[in-house]
């Protein structure tokens, strides 16, 4: 096998939404930079398992449900007009969008003739130093500086019968071959609530179990409480303070056994899909050869984004909650500018924005009414129900409430918070309005268009009264 020695500027492990934005903000800037990725392609978790294939599937489920919604538009189908459902080309359609999408970045790097992209899996060996292994050839890297974002994997349960072929996790259901009769999901976290939608808009039957006493436990929980509803009248089996006690069964038959509020119950189903949370993946990386630390919350780094090894940074899911990707590329983005000297604000948890892809989709930002009064702030909350709204009875889907939680002394938006088909794309207003400060009277003097959902962030805000802008 061929070997090879390297000196590199900055050595970024994991091509993810972590790492290669990073990656190449410092290339843009002429340091010379390796991208090591042990994957397919660069795109991470984000890319090939995680946000894109499950919002494509999404896409598929929800086109199809407003065809079975289509007499309420006016639109007369044929008894037979329910579409089937060709799910090899669900799956091509995906393998299109990934790979074209994986292509994209790879062409973008290309451009940059100081980063030099590495299909392989990096290992650190010193403090400056590391191992980096292609199917071909071993090089040894030395770096002034390095960027670990290797992500996080599935986290498995200690259930007996966890461990049994055919109960998988959420890669495992991204790649499934066909869909399932019925499905039971462990774990009412956005993977569990997301997926549980889909399958079920697909044709599933779908019995979801956590733990908790509600599901989406970070969101809103006026908001996670209306979703619960919904999902149970759409005809998912959700139960909550649940148990699970054993899965039993083989390949395409599993029993769950589980018990809530010591009544125990079994749910006989084809899949059963452990989906409760991510652990950061930190197997294999060569953190004992330096001074990196981690917990089991994560990789340990300080308010740069420094570990405990000068000079080695960390980013995205390898350090724990939040996972997001948008999270992962600012935190990258703030990283790559740190290390080019330039000034720089480190990402804040108070200011992240987040899209839970339900149906209704759920955006949120900043502070819950729950998190302000738990650290012991005051705060109000206006509200606005979209059953009154002009855009939302038009599509059909008036089932959504806005929240908007402020502070009643300096007036400023601490949190907006929907619950609304259409909220994804409304958050990039949110996320402005508590990112710089704004007031709720900013919110209500700013004219916004009709007939459209972000009249409601103007409307919850004028409901709040009060004082306004002179
Ligand atoms: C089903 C699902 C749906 C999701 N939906 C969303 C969503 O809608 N919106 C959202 O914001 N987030 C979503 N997420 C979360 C999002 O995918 C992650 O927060 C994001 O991918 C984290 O980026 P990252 O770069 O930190 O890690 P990752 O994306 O996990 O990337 C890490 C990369 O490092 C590589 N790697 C690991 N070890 C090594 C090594 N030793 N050497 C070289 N390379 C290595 C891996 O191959 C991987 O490509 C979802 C996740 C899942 C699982
Ligand atoms: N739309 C999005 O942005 C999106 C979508 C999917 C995933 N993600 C991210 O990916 C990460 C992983 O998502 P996730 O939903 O797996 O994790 P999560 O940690 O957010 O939720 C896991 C859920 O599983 C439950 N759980 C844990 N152990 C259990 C047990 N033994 N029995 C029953 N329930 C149990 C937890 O109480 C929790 O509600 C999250 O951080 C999330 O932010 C984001």
């Amino acid at each position: 096998m061929m070997t090879t020695n390297d000196h590199v500027d900055v050595l970024v492990i994991g091509g993810g939404p972590g790492g290669t934005p990073a990656a190449m903000a410092l290339g843009r800037a002429g340091k010379h930079v390796m991208l090591v990725e042990a994957g397919r392609g660069l795109g991470g978790t984000c890319l090939f398992e995680g946000c894109i294939p499950s919002k494509i599937f999404r896409e598929t489920a929800a086109r199809r449900h407003e065809i079975v919604r289509a007499g309420e538009f006016g639109l007369r189908l044929g008894s037979s007009d329910l579409p089937g459902i060709d799910w090899a080309a669900v799956q091509s359609r995906r393998d299109r969008i990934l790979s074209g999408r994986a292509q994209g970045a790879l062409a973008h790097t290309e451009a940059m003739p100081s980063l030099d992209v590495v299909f392989g899996r990096a290992r650190l060996t010193g403090a400056r130093t590391a191992l980096v292994e292609t199917p071909d050839m071993q090089r040894t890297v030395t770096f002034d500086r390095a960027i670990l974002a290797t992500g996080s994997v599935p986290a498995s349960l200690p259930i007996p019968g966890a461990e049994l072929p055919g109960v998988i996790d959420s890669t495992q259901l991204i790649e499934i071959d066909a869909i399932p009769r019925s499905m039971v999901l462990i774990g009412a976290g956005p993977i569990g609530v997301e997926m549980a939608q889909i399958f079920a808009m697909l044709g599933t039957r779908v019995t979801i179990l956590e733990v908790a006493d509600r599901i989406l436990g970070p969101v809103d929980a006026v908001l996670a409480g209306r979703l619960e509803k919904r999902l149970v009248q759409d005809g998912i089996e959700v139960h909550t303070k649940a148990t699970v006690a054993s899965i039993t069964g083989d390949r395409g038959s599993h029993v769950t056994t589980f018990s809530v509020g010591g009544k125990e119950m079994t749910a006989e189903t084809e899949v059963v899909a452990i989906v409760a949370g991510r652990r950061p993946n930190v197997a294999g990386l060569g953190l004992e050869n330096t001074q990196v630390l981690s917990d089991k919350n994560g990789v340990i780094v300080d308010d740069t984004l420094q570990t405990g090894e000068p000079g080695i940074y960390a980013t995205g899911d390898l350090l724990g909650n939040p996972m997001f990707a948008h999270w992962a590329t600012a935190q990258a983005l703030a990283v790559a500018r740190h290390l080019l000297g330039a000034p720089v604000e480190f990402p804040r948890p108070e200011h992240n924005s987040a899209v839970i892809f339900s149906y209704p989709e759920i955006g949120m930002v900043g502070l819950t009414e729950e998190a302000a009064r738990a650290g012991g702030l005051d705060v109000g909350v206006s509200e606005y129900d979209y059953k009154g709204d002009a855009r939302a009875q038009i599509s059909g889907d008036a089932d959504g409430l806005l929240r908007i939680v402020y502070a009643p002394d300096s007036r400023r938006v601490l949190g907006v918070h929907v619950l609304v088909e259409g909220a994804a794309d409304l958050m990039g207003e949110a996320a402005l309005a508590v990112r710089v400060g704004s007031t709720v009277e900013d919110l209500a003097s700013t004219i916004h268009p009709h007939p459209t959902l972000t009249e409601a962030f103007g409307l919850a805000a004028l409901a709040v009264g009060g004082r306004r802008r002179e």
